[in-house]
């Protein structure tokens, strides 16, 4: 593309008059650029981009956006927010790929990743080609890679849509990070739907008050747009039972449908019953009533297949399709996951790293445990701080033997994560602290007798464990498995 027909996009009061070049790509990341890129300097939270633009020019680059003026050989573009610019430049180069696809994006604390793979399954199921942004992967079509951010940044974000658009996809399901939309990570992404999972307690550290988190969140709705699309409806899905969204019904113009178990909902789950092999329950929309028997278990995985259903209805898939996807659905990977390995205890792996989560995964353990119930828990260094002594709480109040251990240390000393931790639960004596994970889902393994269940908390899929900067191998599961084979 041209530079001069690319920069068009920004519409700058004063309009690029310098020299046309052909730009072959954009690129952030001095590393990336090659010849003929366009190199957007992006003021990170670690480093100034801006101080890369010379060895991007050295690269190859044809020309460099920028907040500042730069002393370089090729044309420097002058904007008040690169990072602004950056998606709109993405959207362009890329063709606007969001409008060539149906886009539904999910936000809430809890629940994205899970609702996210349901509602892919949905329309995969119906024979459409599908891709996925989350937490755990992206995925095109078949193929797999892996993400660095649950919602990459908005350059990432258009070259994905855009190869998505290549290979045939029809159908883009995303989680959104409430980072992302603070950030304007999905600026320029039209979104066809917008569900909404939950709002508890999470990222503090960023968003420092829980009405700025749900500001981040309800941005995602307010994105949905201002005008209607009479042949292609916009909807906004959203939780009844969830205080925040009468705020995110006020921030969009889209049509809002709810679902919910305890408030009155459009879409309203009723008669929950826990089963031996799952949940069954009644989808009820207005006299119509749909029996389904999930093979997951718990209220919030209830609330999930309904945040799914909804979306997908308001897509137009036929109801009883529907049923049948998300019946057939066995769960997600380290959400409520069974490690098995021939022991008469249950070893359940899940991905639980808030008060909120945490509180709901160990209430439906507490809902068929006969006997001890352990927990192997920890939280992650360099996030949110004040949700540790919750989750500690949390841990001591609903398990019979806590253990506090570490999660992603991160840049943080494992010790004082843990002491915060501690001190949501002064007093109490029933927990134990072993800061080596391994240690720890070692020591419950080999502490459990029949008909007991251990819950290892926190790090559900992830195959890694990060201590400072070194980032070992290490999954929950693997290591569970292994203890219990060493028993
Ligand atoms: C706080 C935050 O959001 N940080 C994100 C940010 O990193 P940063 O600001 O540190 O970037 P930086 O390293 O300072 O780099 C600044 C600029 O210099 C460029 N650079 C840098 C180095 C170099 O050698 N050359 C170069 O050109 C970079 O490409 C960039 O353009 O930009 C990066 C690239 O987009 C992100 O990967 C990174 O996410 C980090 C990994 C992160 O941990 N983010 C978390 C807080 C996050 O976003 N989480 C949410 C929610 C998770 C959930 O609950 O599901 C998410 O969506 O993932
Ligand atoms: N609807 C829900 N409400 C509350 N807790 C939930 C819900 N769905 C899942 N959980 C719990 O939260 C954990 C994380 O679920 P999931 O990965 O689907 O959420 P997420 O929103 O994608 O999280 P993240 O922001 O870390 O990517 C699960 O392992 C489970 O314990
Ligand atoms: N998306 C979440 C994941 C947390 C997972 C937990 N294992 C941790 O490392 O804190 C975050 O980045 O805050
Ligand atoms: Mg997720």
């Amino acid at each position: 593309m041209r530079l001069k027909e690319l920069l068009e996009n920004l519409h700058l009061l004063t309009p690029y008059q310098g020299e046309d070049l052909e730009i072959t790509s954009i690129e952030n990341d001095n590393r990336k650029v090659q010849k003929g890129s366009l190199f957007i300097c992006i003021k990170g939270y670690t480093v100034d981009g801006h101080d890369f633009a010379a060895s991007a020019v050295r690269n190859g680059a044809a020309a460099v956006l920028a907040e500042r003026p730069l002393p370089l050989k090729v044309p420097v573009i002058i904007v008040k927010d690169t990072k602004r610019a950056m998606a709109v430049l993405a959207d362009a180069f890329y063709g606007q790929p969001t409008k060539k696809l149906k886009l539904i994006g999910i936000t809430g604390t809890n629940g994205k990743t899970t609702t996210s793979h349901m509602i892919e399954k949905i329309f995969a199921d119906r024979g459409c080609k599908t891709g996925l942004i989350g937490t755990m992967y992206t995925k095109i079509a078949d193929k797999t890679f892996e993400s660095k951010n649950t919602t990459p940044e908005s350059l990432t974000l258009q070259k994905t849509f855009h190869q998505m658009v290549g290979e045939g996809v029809e159908t883009a399901v995303m989680e959104v990070s409430s980072h992302a939309l603070d950030l304007g990570r999905v600026h320029g992404c039209d979104f066809d739907v917008a569900v909404f999972t939950n709002l508890t307690q999470d990222h503090l550290d960023y968003h420092k008050t829980m009405e700025e988190y749900k500001r981040a969140k309800s941005l995602l709705f307010a994105q949905l747009g201002n005008t209607f699309h009479h042949q292609n409806p916009k909807f906004a899905v959203l939780n009844a039972d969830d205080p925040a969204s009468e705020m995110f019904r006020s921030a969009t113009a889209a049509h809002v449908v709810t679902y919910g178990i305890d408030t009155e909902a459009d879409i309203q789950a009723q008669n929950i019953q826990m089963t031996s092999t799952g949940t069954k329950f009644e989808i009820v929309i207005g006299e119509n009533r749909y029996p389904i028997h999930i093979q997951l278990i718990g209220k919030f995985s209830v609330y999930n297949v309904l945040a799914s259903f909804t979306a997908a209805l308001v897509s137009g898939i036929p109801i009883r399709q529907i049923i049948h996807s998300l019946e057939s659905l066995k769960g997600v990977a380290g959400r409520f996951e069974l490690v098995q390995a021939g022991q008469d205890f249950t070893v359940i792996v899940d991905y639980a790293h808030t008060p909120d989560s945490l509180e709901n995964v160990l209430k439906t353990i507490r809902h068929f445990a006969k006997r001890k119930i352990f927990v192997v828990v920890g939280c992650g260094g360099d996030r949110d701080r004040t949700k540790r002594p919750l989750m500690a709480e949390i841990a001591c109040r609903y398990a019979t033997h806590p253990i506090f251990t570490s999660d992603n240390p991160r840049s943080e000393d494992p010790i004082a994560i843990l002491k915060d931790m501690e001190a949501g639960v002064a007093g109490n004596s029933s927990y134990k602290i072993i800061p080596d994970r391994k240690e720890a889902i070692v020591y419950a393994v080999n502490q459990a007798s029949s008909g007991d269940v251990i819950l290892i908390a926190g790090k559900g899929h992830e195959t890694y464990q990060q201590i400072g900067n070194e980032v070992y191998e290490f999954d929950d599961r693997i290591v569970a498995r292994e203890a219990i084979k060493e028993r």
